[in-house]
């Protein structure tokens, strides 16, 4: 007899997804908890339910700050979850402190294309910090400042423009044997 828990590749480790905005941390994070049999969680959620309000409007009224630290806040509670899948949001790595909650699972890179992101998230309105002038010029910036920090995740997943979703989650299974931490 088989069961999830005897084939669980992670042996419960949490997974935390990080990555740029719309790398496909939520989208690809939903097809791999249904692979593991896993919970899953996107902090972006947590948070609009702790505030009460969007993320645009915690950015509006409240400013970036007060969003940097409720993203902490959920990050800490919820690194405390076994069997789960983690999107988290793109800004999350630059805070050291993030970090801490972060390795209490295995932090993995969704890499993906530049011109794919653009591509992805033309005309998008839901994420404040692409709100310019010139949102292509903004993304390209904080992908800039981001990447040695995404770095520091325990495996990188190169996306290729034409995987699906699944075929994503597919391929981030196939790779945890080779890069799992000891829980
Ligand atoms: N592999 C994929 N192939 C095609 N489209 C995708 C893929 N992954 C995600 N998308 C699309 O890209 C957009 C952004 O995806 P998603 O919201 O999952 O990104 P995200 O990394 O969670 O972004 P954010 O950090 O801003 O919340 C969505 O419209 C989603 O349908
Ligand atoms: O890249 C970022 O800094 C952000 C990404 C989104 O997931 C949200 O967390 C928010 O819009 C900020």
């Amino acid at each position: 007899m088989t069961t999830a828990t005897l084939n669980d590749p992670l042996d419960g480790l949490s997974v935390f997804l990080v990555g740029m905005m719309g790398a496909g941390k939520t989208t690809v994070g939903r097809a791999l908890a249904a692979l593991l049999d896993y919970r899953f969680f996107d902090t972006d959620d947590l948070i609009e339910r702790v505030a009460g309000k969007s993320i645009p409007e915690i950015f509006a009224s409240d400013g970036e700050s007060v969003f940097r630290d409720l993203e902490t806040q959920v990050l800490e509670q919820v690194c405390a979850y076994t069997r789960s899948v983690i999107a988290t949001g793109g800004g999350c790595v630059m805070r050291t402190r993030n970090w801490s909650y972060l390795q209490q699972g295995l932090v993995l890179w969704l890499d993906v294309p530049a011109d794919v992101l653009r591509l992805r998230l033309r005309g998008d309105r839901g994420r404040p910090l692409l709100q310019t002038p010139d949102p292509d010029r903004a993304l390209g910036d904080l992908m800039e400042k981001r990447r040695s920090r995404y770095a520091l995740a325990d495996l990188h997943l190169s996306v290729r423009p034409e995987d699906s979703a699944k075929t994503v989650a597919r391929r981030i299974v196939a790779q945890i044997p080779s890069t799992r931490k000891q829980s």
